[in-house]
C-alpha cells in the first residue's frame, strides 16, 4: 500500500511516501521566517504550502496514485488520540479554528490531494490530544482554564519508540518527553496518558525559536491596553514572533547553536535562557509524576545540536535516565497510522 504523509510545521512542511511500512522517498523543506511571515494568517498559507506539496511530489517523479493521505492534524476541539477520516465537519473548523497554526492545514491539503488521488484522507494523534489530570487544567483564573495543546504526535510515538527499545510498554512507564522543535511542548507521560504539559501554543512553558513562553502577565495587559498595538501583533509576539525570532530576528537554530557555542554574543546568553527555560519545564513534570521517572525523552530538531542537548542534559541529568532521539517520528507514526486503518488494525474515527 501506497501512503503519503504530510506534515507542515510552524517552520516546514514534511513530506513522505511510504510503502507499507518503508519510507521510499522524503521531500520538504525548513521555510524561511521572511518567507512564512508575508501572509497575514495561516489560512494565507494555504496555497503556498499546497502547490509547494505537489511540486516537490511532481519534481520527484511521484504519481498522485495513493492509497491514503494522512496529516498531522490541527487545532480542533479537545480529542482522544488515533486516527480520524478528514470530514466536512472537521475541515469547517480547521479554517475557523481560533488558535492558529501551520498544523491547521494538515487536513485542508491531505483532502484535496486525496480527492485528486480517489482516495482517503486522515489525521492522526492532533495537536489537540487531551489527557491532562484534573488538577491540571485549573490556573489561578477560573475563568482561563489550561488546554492541552502540544506535539502529541512525535511525543506518542518516540515514547513507543523508547519503550520497544528497552523491551517494555508504554503503559507501563513513566517519561517526560521534551519535545524540542519551532515549538516545545514538555509532557509528563505517566502509563501512556499525557497527565500534564505545557500548552506549546498560547504563552505556557519555555520559550522557544518562535513562542514567548511563559511571561509576567501584568506587565502583558499593561502592553495590550498601552494602545501601542493591535490585538493581532500581541498574538504574533506569543506565536510566530516570539522567542528566539523576537530576541535574534532568526529561528534557524542550526546558525544559532553554532554562534552560541562560539561564545557569540547576544546569541549565547539568549540561547543559554531558552534551555534554562526547558530545564525548568522538565524539572515541573518530574514533580507532575511524584520523581517516579523511568527516562527524559529529548527529540525534535533542536535535539540534533549537540550544544542545546549538553546544555539542557547538564541541568537535568540527575533526575533521571536522559535519552536523545533527534528529529521527529511524525512522519513514520503517520504512515503506520493510516495502514492500521487501511488493514483494519487500528480503528477509524469520526470527527
Ligand atoms: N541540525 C540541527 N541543529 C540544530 N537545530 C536544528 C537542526 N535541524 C533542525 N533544527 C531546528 O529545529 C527546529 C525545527 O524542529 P522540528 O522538530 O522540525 O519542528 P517544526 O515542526 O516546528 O518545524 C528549527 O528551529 C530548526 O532550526
Ligand atoms: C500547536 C502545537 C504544536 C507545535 O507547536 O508545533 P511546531 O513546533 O511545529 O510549531
Amino acid at each position: 500500500m501506497k501512503i503519503l504523509t504530510i506534515n507542515p510545521g510552524s517552520t516546514s512542511t514534511k513530506i513522505a511516501v511510504f510503502e507499507d511500512e518503508r519510507m521510499v522517498w522524503t521531500g520538504g523543506a525548513h521555510h524561511k521566517t521572511d518567507e512564512l511571515h508575508r501572509f497575514a494568517t495561516i489560512n494565507d498559507q494555504y496555497e503556498y504550502r499546497r502547490r509547494f506539496v505537489l511540486n516537490q511530489l511532481e519534481n520527484a517523479g511521484m504519481a498522485l496514485d495513493f492509497d491514503a493521505v494522512i496529516a498531522r492534524g490541527g487545532l480542533l476541539r479537545p480529542l482522544s488520540g488515533g486516527v480520524y477520516a478528514v470530514n466536512e465537519r472537521m475541515k469547517h473548523d480547521l479554517i475557523n479554528a481560533v488558535m492558529q497554526h501551520s498544523c491547521n492545514l494538515g487536513g485542508l491539503i491531505a483532502d484535496d490531494i486525496a480527492k485528486k488521488c480517489g482516495c482517503p484522507a486522515y489525521i492522526a494523534d492532533p495537536v489537540v490530544v487531551d489527557e491532562m489530570q484534573p488538577k491540571a487544567r485549573l490556573s489561578g483564573m477560573p475563568q482561563l482554564e489550561r488546554k492541552s495543546v502540544f506535539h502529541a504526535l512525535n511525543q506518542k510515538a518516540v515514547a513507543r519508540k523508547y519503550a520497544g527499545a528497552t523491551g517494555r510498554k508504554y503503559e507501563d512507564l513513566n517519561l517526560i518527553v521534551a519535545h524540542l522543535g519551532g515549538g516545545i511542548s514538555i509532557g509528563a507521560h505517566r502509563k501512556g496518558r499525557v497527565i500534564d504539559v505545557n500548552n506549546a501554543l498560547n504563552g505556557e512553558g519555555p520559550f522557544s525559536p518562535e513562542r514567548a513562553g511563559t511571561l509576567p502577565a501584568e506587565e502583558l495587559v499593561k502592553m495590550c491596553f498601552s494602545g501601542k498595538y493591535t490585538q493581532k501583533q500581541i498574538v504574533s509576539m506569543i506565536h510566530g514572533k516570539g522567542g528566539l525570532v523576537a530576541h535574534l530576528g532568526s529561528n534557524d537554530m542550526i546558525t544559532i547553536s553554532a554562534k552560541a557555542e562560539a561564545g557569540e554574543e547576544p546569541y549565547r546568553l539568549v540561547l543559554d535562557a531558552m534551555l534554562y527555560t526547558v530545564a525548568k519545564q522538565i524539572g515541573a513534570m518530574y514533580v507532575a509524576l511524584t520523581g517516579k521517572v523511568d527516562a527524559i525523552i529529548l527529540t525534535g530538531g533542536i535535539a540534533y545540536s549537540s550544544y542545546c542537548i549538553e546544555n539542557i542534559r547538564e541541568q537535568i541529568e540527575y533526575l533521571a535516565h536522559v535519552e536523545v532521539i533527534p528529529g521527529e517520528n511524525e512522519m513514520g507514526s503517520l504512515a503506520f497510522n493510516a495502514l492500521g486503518v487501511l488493514k483494519g488494525t487500528l480503528p477509524l474515527m469520526e470527527y
